[in-house]
């Protein structure tokens, strides 16, 4: 099967720092795929490359086959790459259904009507109804990953690239957020996950790639991978679980 999201070779220096330093990564339709990695190992790096923060040292990136690599991020965006940050970026002075509506407007190219139609479905996909009209910096945790997650789905993407999006929740916070995800993989959206917190992640992946030093260590099926002995000696001897 053709891989919907792909990148050959990927490199990103800054200085003497090799971020990301020869990465290969392919994405299936449909997959759920997992990165994870000790701090630094360049995962954030990662998907800044996917996404188009910036331009590559070196390296190749294709979405459907088609080389993407000079296009910057909305663009990207707008053929159906979305990110969430690690710290959410919401405007902290609109509503919640202001964040999700420039963000369909925006990202997801829709005029001002549609636009309107689209966050409130996804405002209610989300459990963010009865939150429309806070501003979005009133927000508890929870609903502010939510809202991260919202303005993400907004832009209507085929991929969708989550930076930690778990820390600091509660397991029943975390709970709630993984039965989101794993709805979201159900309809066919295809899923980059980077998480520090595992348990949650090995509920919603197929497959798990874990980075150090810029470099992919193993990547497999959850399990191998958990079980490799460099995966293991990455997290200096603990046990990642
Ligand atoms: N803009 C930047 N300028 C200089 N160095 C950077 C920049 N962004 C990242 N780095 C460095 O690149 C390396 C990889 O960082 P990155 O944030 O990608 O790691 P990470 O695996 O996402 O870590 P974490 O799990 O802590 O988020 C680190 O050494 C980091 O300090």
């Amino acid at each position: 099967m053709q891989a919907i999201l792909s990148g050959t070779g990927l490199v990103k220096s800054y200085g003497r720092l090799r971020a990301v330093d020869g990465v290969d990564i392919a994405v299936q339709p449909g997959e759920a795929l997992g990165i994870v990695g000790p701090n630094g190992a360049g995962k954030t790096t990662l998907f800044g490359a996917l996404a188009g923060a910036f331009p590559l040292s070196a390296g190749e990136i294709r979405l459907d086959g088609a080389v993407i690599t000079p296009l910057p991020a909305p663009r990207r965006c707008a053929l159906g790459i979305a990110r969430t940050y690690q710290v959410p970026r919401p405007f902290l002075g609109m509503t919640v259904f202001e964040n999700v509506q420039v963000a369909a407007r925006a990202g997801g190219d829709l005029k001002t009507e549609a636009s309107i139609d689209h966050a409130a479905q996804i405002l209610g996909a989300t459990g963010l109804r009865a939150m429309a009209n806070r501003p979005a910096g009133a927000l508890g945790l929870l609903d502010r990953k939510r809202l991260e997650l919202a303005r993400a789905l907004a832009t209507r993407p085929r991929v969708i690239l989550l930076d930690e999006i778990g820390g600091g929740l509660t397991e029943g916070e975390l709970d709630v957020l993984v039965a989101l995800i794993l709805t979201l993989k159900a309809q066919g959206l295809t899923i980059v996950w980077i998480e520090h917190i595992l348990h949650a992640l090995l509920r919603v992946i197929d497959r798990l790639v874990c980075m150090a030093e810029g470099r992919i260590l193993a990547q497999g099926s959850p399990r191998a991978v958990m079980d490799d002995a460099q995966v293991r000696a990455a997290y200096l001897g603990s046990d990642p679980e």
